[in-house]
């Protein structure tokens, strides 16, 4: 038997049915995780909807499949890999996640953002979250980039929230403040950082907002979401910034914005998964660049 399989059979073997993790199960995790690694990570970036490629540009690349991963949730939707990438992107020690969970697959909120925690276990104090969007300010146009300011919970507003239950201290309180949540100095640094690499036409900065999805949103919907002041939705982001937040993480958050939200009802269009990850496909470029600058210059 492997070192590794040897490893899984030791673990609580209950774990990888769990909707809710114990500290002592994140911590289990995280060191089965850093046995496997040499990399010792101080940021973690996850990837979006069709935006893993970022994962290319890693050197020293040390790559484990979630699936070999007790606890973690496997990836079911294109576009998401389902791996964890080790190694170093422009110089500092990263740990990206190459596909994320959602909770519309199924999965608790709290184990759609098991992995954060268990980046925080790891010795990781800043997480930067990448997702797809549909573009609700009448503004913005395919393949924008937009930084992330704020974001409304949605999912939240019907109880989907991964901090609901038993709250143990030694991750964070019980009632977290989330008025700063994205990291003003972060936001800076990308946006001058967008400026300066000539992008600045196409990176903005805006709300984004969480429905948890899967059905794209009704006309009514997205013009409600329109209304209350939000620029770009999504089905993932909210629970990862949560958790992030909840113990003592700095984020940074950008979404691509992949498709325009229908907006009138006689219209011909649909959303569709295709066109983000074409979209995605189209920008990923330009994504890493900016990316690749933003991690190059941010201090660990
Ligand atoms: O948020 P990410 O994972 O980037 O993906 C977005 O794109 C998918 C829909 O096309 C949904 O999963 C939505 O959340
Ligand atoms: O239009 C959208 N709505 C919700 N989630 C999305 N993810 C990419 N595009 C969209």
């Amino acid at each position: 038997m492997s070192k590794d399989k040897a490893l899984l059979r030791r673990m609580d073997s209950s774990i990888d049915t769990k909707l809710s993790f114990t500290y002592e199960d994140v911590e289990q995790i995280a060191s089965h995780i850093l046995d496997r690694v040499k990399c010792r990570p101080k940021l973690g970036i996850i990837c979006g909807s069709g935006l893993g490629k970022l994962a290319d540009l890693v050197q020293e690349r040390e790559v484990i499949p979630y699936t070999e991963i007790p606890g973690f949730p496997s990836s079911t939707v294109p576009g998401h890999e389902g791996k964890l990438v080790f190694g170093k992107l422009s110089g500092k020690s990263v740990v990206l996640m190459q596909g994320r969970a959602h909770c519309y697959e199924g999965y608790s909120p709290q184990k759609t953002t098991l992995a954060v925690r268990t980046m925080k276990m790891m010795g990781i104090n800043t997480l930067f979250v990448t997702n797809a969007a549909g573009g609700i300010n009448r503004n913005y146009n395919v393949g924008d980039i937009m930084v992330i300011k704020d974001h409304v919970n949605l999912a939240g507003f019907a109880g989907v929230n991964p901090l609901v239950g038993v709250n143990d201290e030694r991750f964070g309180p019980r009632f977290p403040a989330m008025s700063r949540a994205y990291d003003l100095d972060l936001r800076k640094l990308a946006l001058n950082t967008a400026k300066e690499m000539g992008f600045g036409e196409f990176v903005r900065e805006g709300v984004y907002s969480m429905m948890v999805g899967p059905n794209f949103e009704t006309v009514t919907e997205c013009r409600f979401l329109n209304q209350i002041g939000i620029d770009a939705t999504g089905m993932s982001t909210v629970p990862e910034v949560l958790v992030a937040i909840h113990c003592g993480m700095r984020v940074f958050g950008m979404s691509l914005i992949t498709n325009k939200v229908i907006m009138e009802y006689d219209a011909e269009d649909v959303a569709n998964h295709e066109e983000v990850l074409q979209t995605g496909d189209r920008r990923s470029t330009d994504l890493q660049q900016l990316m690749t600058q933003i991690v190059d210059k941010v201090e660990l």
